[in-house]
């Protein structure tokens, strides 16, 4: 196999230059027919890889194609650095790597072939440091061995490392990567982590996903958005912190007896059996236990309170619902 020049330094090291910041304030956007995608949304992200968390249609890549400039926001503003990407999204657009959610690919160029093709348009016209970075990102990602193969042919995780280089294509300090690992199996998963851990250092990484587990793995930073409305910011550890002690399981059977304010988080099937995960100031009832909450409980948890908590401090400041009534709903399972 042919190894690239050791002596250019892998495309993200390049882009290495200091911190970068990406400001989204005040961030709405409302579809034909009055369907609100974002309601206020504020963020404030720094170099490391940042996990955004929602359910479907909670508006995650609205925000990833708003900060991707591929398309217009209503209110608000988004900056990174000193640009203001909606004023002037070109200098930014230099600057900016995106894998789109779907990420279509050419019948029949190979790998090799169809990142030559995507520098070029992306206006790398000098062919020598072209070939010399397009060889050091199929290297990085892996793909080197195959690069004359097509990537019509390439199995999904190769797809998405595909994805992952031609993103990585002129250097970007933004990267913005719209649930990557939906499909994959879990040895190509981590390849996939591996890879955007690598990478983060030196700039700003957006990662969009369902997957709660990537976020926990990967991120210093997350965010959840339901509904358009940013519920959470802050550490994972910070969603976490939320439920110490907080936390109680029960059968189906014992959580349909909740006593009032509990709020119902999920239902996890252990060993074939089910097990109603709920939070509670104090043990909700008989046939209930105390619990260890992770990064799904505080998931759920921000879902069912369904108000901002901006950086992780502070009470949620929600009254509590009517928890028995979800305890008894979620126990006919
Ligand atoms: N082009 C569009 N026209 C009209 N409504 C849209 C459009 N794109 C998204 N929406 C709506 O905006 C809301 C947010 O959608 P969006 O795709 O941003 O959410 P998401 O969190 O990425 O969802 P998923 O996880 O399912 O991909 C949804 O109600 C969706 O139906």
């Amino acid at each position: 196999m042919t190894t690239p020049d050791r002596a250019a330094q892998p495309a993200s090291r390049a882009a290495a230059g200091g911190e970068n910041r990406l400001i989204i304030h005040n961030v709405g956007k409302t579809y034909r027919r009055g369907r609100r995608a974002l309601d206020s949304v504020t963020l404030s992200l720094g170099n490391g890889l940042f996990g955004l968390l929602g359910p479907n249609g909670a508006g995650k890549s609205t925000l990833m194609r708003s900060v991707a400039t591929l398309q217009r926001i209503d209110t608000g503003s988004i900056r990174f650095n000193d640009i203001d990407t909606q004023q002037d999204p070109g200098p930014l657009r230099a600057q900016l790597g995106y894998l789109p959610q779907d990420f279509g690919v050419y019948p029949g160029l190979s790998a090799v072939r169809l990142l030559d093709y995507l520098a070029i348009v992306k206006g790398f016209t000098d062919a020598r440091p072209r070939r010399m970075q397009i060889d050091q990102l199929l290297e990085r990602t892996g793909l080197f061995a195959d690069r004359h193969a097509a990537v019509s042919e390439y199995s999904g995780g190769m797809r998405q490392r595909f994805g992952i280089a031609q993103a990585l294509l002129g250097q970007p300090r933004l990267l913005v990567v719209d649930e990557p690992t939906a499909g994959l199996d879990p040895s190509e998963r981590n390849r996939f982590h591996q890879l955007l851990c690598g990478l983060s250092e030196q700039m700003v990484v957006l990662l969009s996903t369902h997957i709660v587990d990537d976020v926990r793995n990967l991120c210093r930073q997350m965010a959840v958005l339901d509904h358009g409305r940013l519920r959470f910011s802050g550490t994972p550890e910070a969603l976490v912190q939320r439920l110490r002690g907080r936390l109680w399981t029960a059968s189906p059977e014992a959580a349909r007896a909740a006593g009032p304010g509990c709020r119902l988080l999920s239902t996890r099937i252990i060993g074939g059996a089910a097990r109603i995960r709920v939070s509670a100031e104090a043990c909700p009832g008989a046939g209930f236990e105390t619990a260890q909450a992770d990064l799904e409980d505080g998931y759920f948890h921000v879902l069912a309170c369904g108000d901002a908590e901006v950086d992780g401090s502070g009470p949620s400041g929600v009254d509590d619902r009517d928890g028995s009534r979800s305890c008894e709903a979620a126990s006919r399972v």
